[in-house]
C-alpha cells in the first residue's frame, strides 16, 4: 500500500513539470509550423523577384566569378538589380538541392535598387564591392530577421540592427542577400536543426556539408554565392568550406568584430567566435579582409577591435619562412587522404624555398579536452538547458551521452569512465566557480606551452590536416568528436587559421583506411566514415599566430596556386 502513496507523490510531483514541458514544446511546434509558411511566402517573394530577370542573363551574370563579377558591376556591364535577381535564381536552386537558405532578405532589394540608382550620378564614386551580392550566416545579425541558431524558442525575436559585419558590408557596397542554415546551438560539425530543417552536402547529400556555416558551404559550392560570411568557434568555417571543396579563413579572435555578435554560449571567455570568409578561392577571402580591416570605420564601430589594417608587407612578403608540420595531432588519427593532403603541401612550400620541420601538439589529450571545456564554458549546463527547452532532430544531437548526465552523476564517473577521451572530457568539464578557473587557468597555460613549443623550433607557421576525416553521414558528427581536435587547436589557441582543398580521396586512401588500427569507438567511426568517398575534396590547413593572419593567407595563397583544387579545375 506504501508503494502505492509514494507512486501518487511521485507523479504528483513531476507531472506538472511534464504538462507544462509537453505544452511549452506543443508551442515551439506551432512557432516551427508558422516558420515553415513564412518562410515558403519568403520563398515565393524571391521567385516573384529572380522571375523578372531573363534565366540567360542570370545564368550568364551568376556564372562570373568574383574578380569577374566585381568588375563587370563597377564597369557598368551589369547592374546591382539584374545581378542580385541571378543571384536570387542561382540561390533557389542551390537551396531545392540542398536546403542552404534559411531566408532571403528583402532589403536586398532596396539597396541594390539604391546602389543602381547612386550609378546614374556620374560623379558617383562605386564603393568596393558595389552590388556584389553576399550571403550571411543565420547566426550573424541582419535588420529584421531572425536570428534563432536553430532554436525554436528564438523564432519572432528579429534583429533591431545589422551586425557590424553586415553594416560594413553594405558600407562597402555589398548586398546581404541571403541568411544560410546553421545546426542548432552551432556547437556542430553537422548542420540540421528543427527550425529550418537539414542541409545536405552538394558532393554528397547523404552527408553533412560541415558546421557549423554548413549553409554557406553548400550555396557558395554551388555558385549561389561568391562570397559567405561564416562564424568560427571551433571549425565552423573551415570545416564546412573543406567538406564542400572551398577556401576559408579564421582569424585570430581580435580581429573579428565582437560587439554585439550572437555567440552559441553567451560569455564565453576565452573562446571567442569570430566571423570569417568563405569563396571557391583564397583570393576571395584576402579581398574581402583587405577591404575589412582597411576600413577606418570598423574600428569606430567596434571600439574593442585593435586598429591593425591589412598587413601587405606580411601577404607580399617573398621571405622563406620557417614553417612546423604534423599528419597527426596526438589526439585522432586523421584518415589517409588528409595526412597524403599534407604531405603534398609540406613537398610545394619546400619547393618555394621555405624551411619546414616536423612538430609536435603538446599534450594533445589535455588540449582536446580543455577545448571542449572551454567551448561549453560552464560544464554544458547553459548549452543543454538551452536544448532541453527545445525541440532537436536526431541528427541534431550535440556532445556525447556521458556529458550531458547532470554534474552530480559526472563527478561519479570521471574516474571510472570506459571511454579514455570522453572521460578525459568530462574530467576538464567545470562543475562549479573553482574548476571553472582553474578552466580558464588551463588554457592559458596551454596557449603559453605551445608558443614556447613554437619558439624552441623558431617556427613562424604550421601545417597540418584541415580536419580528421571526410564528411560523414548525417547524424554522425556527434559520435566522431575526435575528428574536430585539427580545427578547434586554433581556436583554443586563438591563433589564425585558413584551409584550401588540395586534393580528392583517392582508391590509394581507401586501401589506407583498411589498415587503419583503432582505439575506441571514435576511431572505428573516422575509419567507417573514410570509406567510399572517393573524389571528394579533401583540404589541408594552415595557421600562423595573431596578427599574422596576411602571413597565412600568404602560404594558403601560394599552395592553393600550386596544387589548389580550384587552381585546377576553373
Ligand atoms: C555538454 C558538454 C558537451 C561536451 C562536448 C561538446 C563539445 C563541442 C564541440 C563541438 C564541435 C565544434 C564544432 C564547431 C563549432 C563552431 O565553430 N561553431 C561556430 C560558432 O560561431
Amino acid at each position: 500500500m506504501w508503494f502505492f502513496y509514494v507512486a501518487i507523490v511521485i507523479i504528483g510531483f513531476f507531472s506538472p513539470k511534464l504538462i507544462d514541458k509537453y505544452n511549452r514544446k506543443q508551442k515551439l511546434r506551432t512557432l516551427i509550423k508558422q516558420r515553415a509558411a513564412d518562410r515558403k511566402i519568403n520563398f515565393e517573394w524571391a521567385k516573384n523577384s529572380f522571375q523578372k530577370l531573363d534565366e540567360s542573363r542570370a545564368v550568364e551574370i551568376s556564372a562570373k566569378p568574383f574578380e569577374e563579377l566585381r568588375n563587370s558591376l563597377k564597369n557598368g556591364e551589369i547592374g546591382p538589380v539584374e545581378t542580385l535577381r541571378a543571384f536570387q535564381r542561382k540561390a533557389y536552386e542551390s537551396t531545392e538541392k540542398t536546403n542552404c537558405v534559411c531566408f532571403f532578405i528583402q532589403e536586398a532589394l532596396e539597396i541594390a535598387e539604391n546602389l543602381e540608382h547612386l550609378a546614374t550620378d556620374p560623379n558617383y564614386q562605386k564603393p568596393p564591392l558595389f552590388g556584389v551580392p553576399v550571403s550571411i550566416k543565420e547566426s550573424i545579425h541582419v535588420k529584421n530577421l531572425d536570428s534563432t541558431a536553430g532554436y525554436a524558442q528564438k523564432i519572432n525575436n528579429p534583429s533591431d540592427a545589422n551586425s557590424v559585419s553586415v553594416d560594413q558590408l553594405i558600407r562597402l557596397g555589398a548586398v546581404p542577400f541571403v541568411h544560410t542554415n546553421i545546426p542548432i546551438a552551432l556547437l556542430s560539425y553537422g548542420c540540421s536543426n528543427g527550425v529550418y530543417g537539414t542541409t545536405l552536402n552538394p558532393l554528397d547529400n547523404s552527408r553533412v556539408p560541415g558546421g557549423s556555416s554548413g549553409g554557406e558551404a553548400a550555396l557558395v559550392s554551388l555558385g549561389g554565392s561568391v562570397l559567405g560570411i561564416g562564424t568560427d568557434v571551433g571549425g565552423s568555417i573551415r570545416t564546412p568550406a573543406s567538406f564542400c571543396g572551398l577556401a576559408g579563413f579564421k582569424s585570430s579572435s581580435d580581429r573579428s568584430p565582437q560587439l554585439g555578435k550572437t555567440a552559441s554560449i553567451p560569455g564565453r571567455q576565452l573562446l571567442l567566435s569570430v566571423e570569417g570568409p568563405i569563396a571557391k578561392n583564397i583570393d576571395v577571402c584576402v579581398e574581402y579582409l583587405r577591404l575589412k580591416w582597411n576600413d577606418p570605420l570598423l574600428y569606430k564601430k567596434d571600439v574593442y577591435m585593435p586598429p591593425v589594417k591589412f598587413q601587405e608587407n606580411l601577404y607580399n612578403s617573398e621571405k622563406p619562412l620557417k614553417i612546423g608540420y604534423y599528419t597527426f595531432d596526438g589526439y585522432q588519427t586523421a584518415s589517409p587522404a588528409y595526412q597524403r593532403a599534407v604531405r603534398e603541401t609540406v613537398a610545394v612550400l619546400k619547393e618555394l624555398g621555405h624551411e619546414l620541420v616536423p612538430f609536435e601538439v603538446p599534450q594533445p589529450d589535455h588540449m582536446y579536452s580543455i577545448f571542449c571545456a572551454g567551448a561549453t564554458a560552464d560544464g554544458g549546463l547553459y548549452l543543454m538547458d538551452s536544448l532541453a527547452n527545445d525541440i532537436i532532430p536526431p541528427e541534431a544531437d550535440i556532445g556525447f551521452p556521458v556529458a550531458k548526465l547532470p554534474h552530480f552523476i559526472q563527478r561519479l564517473l570521471r574516474k571510472y569512465w570506459h571511454h579514455r577521451r570522453e572521460r578525459q572530457i568530462i574530467q576538464e568539464l567545470p562543475h562549479d566557480t573553482e574548476e571553472m578557473r582553474q578552466m580558464h587557468e588551463k588554457i592559458e597555460d596551454y596557449r603559453h606551452e605551445f608558443v614556447l613549443a613554437m619558439r624552441a623550433k623558431k617556427l613562424d607557421a604550421l601545417v597540418c590536416p584541415a580536419f580528421g576525416c571526410p564528411p560523414p553521414h548525417h547524424g554522425m558528427p556527434n559520435k566522431i568528436l575526435g575528428a574536430n581536435s585539427y580545427p578547434a587547436l586554433y581556436n583554443l589557441i586563438d591563433f589564425a587559421a585558413g584551409t584550401v582543398p588540395v586534393t580528392v580521396q583517392k582508391q590509394e586512401d581507401e586501401v589506407e583506411l583498411r589498415k587503419m588500427k583503432t582505439e575506441d569507438s571514435w576511431d572505428r567511426r573516422v575509419v567507417t566514415e573514410s570509406k567510399n568517398c572517393i573524389g571528394l575534396p579533401v583540404s589541408v590547413q594552415i595557421a600562423t599566430p595573431p596578427y599574422r593572419e596576411e602571413m597565412c593567407l600568404r602560404l594558403l595563397k601560394q599552395v592553393e596556386a600550386k596544387i589548389g583544387l580550384y587552381s585546377r579545375t576553373h
